[in-house]
């Protein structure tokens, strides 16, 4: 064949020890992965879930479960997000991927003057999400939140709810037919831009369609434990252990079979 015609494959990406490390801890911490799992990776093409992308395909060759991989993007349709440059980068991956529609950019317009624009999107992004899982026969959707993340959503959540609450690193949806996981719970934000960087991985930094830009609370406590962690450089290794029990809620449904031992 001419090669010129041949498709471009895209290389295998060297995998940063440290957070292969961290991945494979809570892989196995929070059982994420079990024999035959069909996983569906939520792709914005941030930083996070490009990265939770590569690490994934790495696991897959490495790990010694097996589980198949596909990948979604969900498209809000907003002028200011366009996820088709994925596409052709995802065919470079062969990787089963599904770009899914929907207009979240209008509803949200409609939303913007409540308090909660922010969940409002990210609540139908994932309903879109899990009908893509549910269509395609995926049994797992993995998410890339970070420790960041999941530091900065505790703190909101004691200020603004005055609730001690966090994600939760792996649960069954209440239909009771997915699960979900946070693989990067244990990674630094930092390391993700890092890898990114390193590897000029095809990055999307818009993203949010209702934001539109303007600062949000997460942001602010973003700022506030960044603060924290120059006076304290284990800050993020305490918190960790602060939100374990928080971010082990959920385990307890999940109901393998040898759930015994
Ligand atoms: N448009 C989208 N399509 C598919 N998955 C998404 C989309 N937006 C967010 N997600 C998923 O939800 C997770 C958390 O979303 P969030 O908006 O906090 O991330 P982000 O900053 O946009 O991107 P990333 O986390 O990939 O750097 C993402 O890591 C990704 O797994």
């Amino acid at each position: 064949m001419n090669p010129a015609l041949q498709p471009v494959v895209a290389p295998r990406l060297p995998v940063p020890k440290l957070l292969q490390r961290r991945i494979g801890r809570a892989v196995a911490d929070f059982r994420m992965i079990q024999p035959g799992d069909r996983i569906l990776l939520a792709l914005s093409g941030g930083k996070d879930s490009l990265t939770l992308l590569h690490m994934l395909r790495a696991m897959q060759r490495q790990f010694s479960v097996p589980f198949e991989l596909g990948v979604a993007t969900v498209d809000p349709m907003s002028p200011d997000y366009d996820p088709q440059v994925l596409v052709p980068y995802m065919a470079s991956l062969e990787i089963p991927y599904f770009l899914e529609r929907q207009d979240i950019y209008e509803r949200a317009k409609k939303h913007l003057l409540r308090p909660s624009y922010c969940s409002f999107c990210a609540r139908m992004r994932r309903g879109v999400l899990y009908r893509c899982a549910r269509r395609e026969g995926y049994n797992v959707l993995a998410l890339g939140q970070h420790l960041d993340d999941f530091a900065e959503s505790f703190f909101m959540s004691m200020f603004y709810n005055g609730e001690m609450r966090t994600m939760k690193a792996h649960y069954r949806v209440r239909e009771g037919d997915l699960r979900v996981i946070r693989p990067l719970v244990y990674c630094r934000e930092r390391q993700m831009r890092q890898h990114a960087e390193e590897q000029q991985l095809p990055v999307i930094y818009e993203n949010c369609p209702a934001c539109f830009g303007k600062p949000t609370e997460r942001q602010h406590m973003k700022e506030l434990l960044a603060q924290q962690e120059i006076r304290d450089p284990r800050l993020f290794k305490q918190l960790q252990r602060a939100m374990l029990p928080l971010m082990r809620k959920g385990l307890e449904d999940l109901n393998f079979e040898d759930d015994h031992d």
